[in-house]
Order: structure tokens, then sequence, then C-alpha cells
């Protein structure tokens, strides 16, 4: 008789194993439906969300490896049943929201939070009810970039009344944690936490509001995505191969989940020297439109690398406000006016 399979040793395999993406491992997620074995062979039934489908055999190879190099086991078969997160199944909980976009990337720093913020200024610029929510919980940035100081008030019902800031409403998760602790939400918990969070926010009556999503694809995005009956996602991506890439996992994400992705920004696709002129295109340039076309998806427009932007983030009045005539104003509100038409 073969050695005998410690089931433990799968478990431990199991509950150390996180999907590329997702905020929990595999047994947090309640994504392990069964474990069998069968003399050698180790039989492994998950039940996971149809949005991870493009990393499928990334799942299996990393599963079959650690559980093949068991004791004892010789055979791992690995049953994936998917789950589906259809659209139809989803919650509002922003009744008073009439266009809810998404502003996600594939991947972090591409500036996602710095579109998202000036697109909502120049959406307010051009005489909408605008609201912010930076759900960005592994880097909020909101306060930093509105020069937010005091955290919001909460009526005596316990909801949350939003900042008013350059003719926006805004909300940040942020604004819940206390900024010298790490977030220690995670998984099923943290989601949990970020939709009543969506829920307790009296917005109002918005024409539009903009959720800066984590960067990436995992169970935190389908989770908001789920609550807040959104009617588009914005995609921001740099002009390099490996960032589009990235950003058409995010796009997989949203065509999964049945968001129209209405529009592709390329982000710091070049860079005019303020001294010279000269155009210099530090990531290369026009990569993002070319793939965007390909895809059949809308481009927004793209934004230069300019100090200015990366002043006004850091600063507290976003580009869009503090120089309303500059030619990147002007491509903000371009790309506003599209999402308006969209
Ligand atoms: N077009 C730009 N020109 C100059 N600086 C920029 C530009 N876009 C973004 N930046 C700067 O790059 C940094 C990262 O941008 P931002 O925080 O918007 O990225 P992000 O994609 O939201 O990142 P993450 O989601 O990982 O926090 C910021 O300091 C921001 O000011």
């Amino acid at each position: 008789m073969g050695t005998r399979i410690s089931r433990a040793a799968i478990y431990d395999v199991l509950n150390a194993y996180q999907i590329p993406g997702a905020n929990a491992n595999l047994v947090a997620l309640k994504a392990v439906k069964a474990i069998d074995v069968e003399d050698a062979e180790v039989i492994l039934r998950l039940q996971l969300l149809d949005a991870y489908q493009d990393r499928e055999q990334v799942v299996r190879q990393a599963l079959g490896g650690a559980v093949g190099a068991i004791d004892g086991v010789e055979k791992v078969t690995i049953a994936i049943e998917w789950e589906r997160t259809a659209q139809a199944e989803f919650k509002n909980l922003l009744p008073t929201v009439k266009k809810c976009y998404v502003i996600a990337s594939g991947k972090g720093g591409v500036g996602k939070s710095t579109v998202a913020s000036n697109l909502a200024v120049a959406m307010a610029a051009l005489g909408y009810k605008v609201g912010l929510l930076d759900a960005d919980i592994h880097g909020p940035s909101m306060g930093m970039m509105f020069g937010i100081k005091e955290g919001p008030e909460a009526t005596p019902e316990g909801k949350i009344i939003p900042v008013e800031k350059f003719g926006l409403k805004l909300m940040s998760i942020a604004f819940l944690i206390d900024e010298d602790r790490p977030v220690i939400w995670r998984g099923p918990m943290l989601n949990k936490a970020l939709t009543q969070f969506l829920g307790d926010v009296l917005w109002g009556d918005l024409d539009f509001l903009f959720i800066d999503l984590p960067p990436g694809t995992g169970d935190t995005q389908i989770s908001l995505i789920q609550n807040a009956k959104v009617d588009g996602a914005v995609i921001v991506s740099t002009p390099q191969d490996v960032a589009f890439l990235d950003a058409r996992k995010a796009i997989g994400l949203f065509q999964t989940v049945k968001v129209p992705v209405t529009g592709v920004v390329e982000n710091m696709s070049s860079f005019v020297c303020p001294t010279c002129h000269t155009e210099t295109q530090i990531f290369g340039h026009g990569g993002v439109k070319a793939a965007a076309q390909r895809l059949g998806l809308p481009f927004l427009g793209e934004v230069p690398i300019d100090l200015a932007i990366r002043i006004g983030g850091d600063s507290g009045v976003p580009l869009v406000a503090a120089h309303p005539d500059s030619p990147q104003t002007k491509a903000f509100m371009g790309m506003a006016r599209e999402l308006a038409k969209a």
C-alpha cells in the first residue's frame, strides 16, 4: 500500500493559495467545495467566480504543482465549477445616482486616481451634479488630491455626509481608516465593509458618480460592481505594452460581469519640455488608442506627463480646478463631454 495522503497538507496548500487579484485565499473565499482522496489521486472541487476564468491555467498549474508535491500524491484532478456573476442579480445601493462609472486600471500607479479626480472636476464644470468615491482600499489618495483634512460628518442615524469641494461631493474609504494603522480587512470582510459603506453615504441626487476602484481585477472590484449598478467602466493605462496587457485583464473582468467599457484613457502619453517645448515619448505614445480601436472600445483621450498635473495631485487642487484654461484641462473636458454623451 502507498503512503497515506495527508488531508491536512492539502488543506494547508488551499489555505495558503491566493488567486492573482483575489484578496483572500481559497478557503477564506469559500471556494473549496470538496477534497476527495482516492488511493493516490486527489480530486479538488472548486467553485470560483467566472470573472477569474482568465486565470484558470494559472490556478490549475499552481494547485496541481503544490498538491502534486505532497507525499503519496500521484495524480491531481481539479474540477472547477464557475459561478456566474450576472448583472441581473446585482443590487443597487445607489438609487439616487443617475449614472455610475468606475475608473479602473490593470495595475497600480498608472494615474487612475489622477484621471478620476480631474474627470470628476471637469464633469462638474460642465454643470452636472457629480460625486466621486475613492474606493481604492490599497492606496486611497483623495485626501491629498483634494486637500481634505477633516473627515466627513455623520447624521444621528449613522449615515455619512459627503465632503463638498470644487463643486463635487467627495467620499473616501480612507475617511474610515486610521492613517497610522494598516488596513486589516481582508476577503469577504473587506467586501462586506465596502458594501455597507456604499449604502451608508448620503449622495443625494447625482447625475454622475465616479468610483475610483482599487487597481487590478479581483473580488473587491467584483463586489463593488455587484452592489453599485455600474453603467460603465473607464480604463486607464499608460502606453507601455505591459501596462496595456494588465489593462486587458480589467477589460476582460468588465466584459464578464456585463459592464460596458465606456472608454479607455492613455495617461502619461508624452512629455513636453516646459523650456524647449520638445515632445518626448517616455513610455511610447498612441499604443493604447491603437489597442482600444483593435478591441472595438471607445477611446476617450490622452493625458501627457505634466508637472502641473503632478503638483495638482499632490497639493490638493486638481489641475482642472487650478488651471481651468490649460490644454490639459481641455483634454479632460473633452473626455467628460464624451462620457456625458455615452
Ligand atoms: N499625467 C501625469 N503627469 C504627471 N504626473 C502624473 C500624471 N498622472 C499621474 N501622475 C502622478 O503619478 C502618481 C501616481 O498617480 P495616481 O495616484 O493617480 O495613480 P493610481 O493609478 O491611482 O495609483 P494607485 O491606484 O496605485 O494608487 C501621482 O503622484 C500623480 O500625481
